[in-house]
């Protein structure tokens, strides 16, 4: 008997990629893959475009498809169902501005955290809206329908149907959607999008179909990148996830969802009917590949200079805010290395650094979601960075936890192939996959006392050149 087969995309800020498995075992048999253009604000056209050469050779035989994507960006529908203009990605920092007024006009970050989650800055949808509002009107007048970019290639594939549909998960990064009283805020879209109030796609429920194509195969629900991940990945209470992808994300499932007015912590909802705390930043994986490009050497290069370094890379800290950063909300901040010396300024030092930095700040994650009552007893490390042998050689000293690494895998694609074989079997909890996902594992070595107090160390001088740079507390808890 041919197995039966599903397909999973992510469509990720770099890149479209598509798995395709077998429903009953997760096995994967296909695979595709297409680039995405760069920048901060991109015509969907070119995801559908990405997704259409992504799967051309891979769809053959699959019974049901669920779409994984990026989570927050605003794409913006006509009456007429096309785009209004191109979308704005959770990477556009242009609406921090907005971001700031909501928080005050709506009462506070106390107040955002409890009825939304999450306390908006710049990647969140809600102040996109407000963006659009107040820069571009004759833009805001024209939009009838509000998605992200998940729930329009959702829609795209089902073709354009008159009612659009998202998932909880994807939802709750928008700022308008309450994940614990799983409902639209339609008040708060309306403030932020100056009275206008837009349509919404539906928010399935986590195995719900969301239609069929043209030819039959079956559409899931989908869900945002991270929850997608979650979902592949099977966490158990103590699981942390630390993805390096173009962000760098931290998250957990838990049972209760977050509202940290602190700002941190994102309190998202996942693909399963539970919660998702998360912080983001938008310095990860292309830290790496900047600090290669300036190097002028390819990324196995960079991760043996890296690897030639001392830990501590000699006394120099790197603030990696290349692109501004999220967590901690510096949408304007720019990075910086610190503590140059004659003796010190070496390429291996500074490819050290460059390694060195971006974990601190996915470690200042990790104690962020602690701070949420999120247990770490380890770290799950995915994302294309997860790949690099310094990252690898450097996560656990600087988490100073026990670090595995998934068998090498699309996880966004794997979790939104999950959902679609759930979709597609209608039971009430989705099919066990965990041999064929996150069960081959490696294991990296576990820090020595030494390198922990060395891992400890780096994170420190990594908080106070942060707080003396950019003013943010350098004693955890009062960022
Ligand atoms: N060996 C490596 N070392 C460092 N970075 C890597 C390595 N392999 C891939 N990357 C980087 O990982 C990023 C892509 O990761 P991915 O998780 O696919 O991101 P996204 O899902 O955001 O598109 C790219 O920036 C790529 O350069
Ligand atoms: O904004 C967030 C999470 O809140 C990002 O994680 C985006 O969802 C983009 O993901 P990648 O393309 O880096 O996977």
């Amino acid at each position: 008997m041919t197995a039966e087969l599903v397909a999973g995309v992510d469509s990720s800020t770099q890149s479209s990629k598509v798995v395709v498995c077998d429903a009953r075992t997760g096995e994967v048999v296909r695979t595709g893959r297409a680039p995405h253009p760069d920048g901060t604000e991109v015509d969907p056209a070119a995801w559908w475009t990405a997704f259409g050469e992504a799967t051309k050779d891979v769809l053959d035989g699959v019974g049901a498809i669920g779409i994984g994507g990026q989570q927050h960006g605003l794409v913006t529908v006509d009456e007429a169902g096309e785009v209004v203009r191109p979308a704005l990605l959770w990477n556009d920092t242009r609406s921090a501005q907005a971001a700031k007024d909501l928080t005050e006009e709506l009462g506070g970050p106390g107040v955002w955290a409890k009825s939304v989650g999450s306390v908006p800055v710049a990647s969140f949808t809600v102040t996109k809206l407000r963006w659009l509002a107040e820069h571009e009107p004759e833009h805001a007048d024209r939009v009838a329908r509000v998605l992200l970019p998940h729930d329009w290639l959702t829609w795209r594939l089902l073709g354009r149907p008159e009612t659009a549909v998202t998932d909880r998960g994807d939802a709750s990064g928008t700022g308008y959607f309450s994940p614990t009283e799983n409902t639209y805020r339609l008040d708060v879209l309306a403030h932020a999008f100056g009275g206008r109030t837009p349509e919404l796609p539906t928010v399935l429920g986590p195995a719900e179909v969301a239609g069929h194509t043209e030819n039959g195969m079956l559409v899931s629900a989908g869900t945002g990148d991270n929850m997608a991940a979650a979902l592949a990945l099977e966490l158990a209470p103590g699981d942390a996830v630390v993805s390096i992808g173009t962000s760098g994300t931290v998250f957990g499932v838990a049972e209760q969802g977050s509202a940290d007015a602190s700002g941190l912590v994102a309190g998202f909802a996942d693909a399963t009917g539970r919660f998702l705390p998360l912080t983001a930043a938008l310095n990860a994986a292309r830290v790496l590949t900047a600090g290669a490009a300036m190097l002028g050497i390819d990324l196995p290069g960079f991760d043996r200079l890296a690897l030639a370094a001392e830990p501590g890379a000699g006394g120099l800290t790197l603030l990696p805010y290349l692109d501004g950063e999220r967590t901690p909300n510096l949408p304007g901040a720019t990075g910086s290395l610190h503590g140059l010396t004659r003796a010190n300024m070496s390429p291996e030092n500074v490819a050290r650094a460059s390694v060195e930095g971006m974990l601190c700040g996915l470690a200042a994650g990790l104690d962020a979601v602690r701070a949420q009552g999120m247990a770490v007893r380890r770290v799950l490390l995915i994302g294309g960075g997860a790949q690099s042998a310094a990252v690898r050689a450097v996560a656990p000293i600087v988490f100073g936890v026990p670090v595995v690494i998934p068998e090498v895998g699309e996880y966004v694609a794997l979790g939104a192939a999950r959902q679609a074989a759930w979709a597609l079997a209608g039971t009430a909890e989705p099919p066990a996959w965990a041999e064929k996902g996150p069960g081959n594992r490696l294991e990296l070595d576990e820090p020595t006392g030494a390198q922990r107090a060395a891992g400890h160390e780096i994170q420190q001088r990594h908080l106070e050149a942060r707080e003396a740079a950019h003013g943010v507390p350098a004693k955890f808890g009062e960022d």
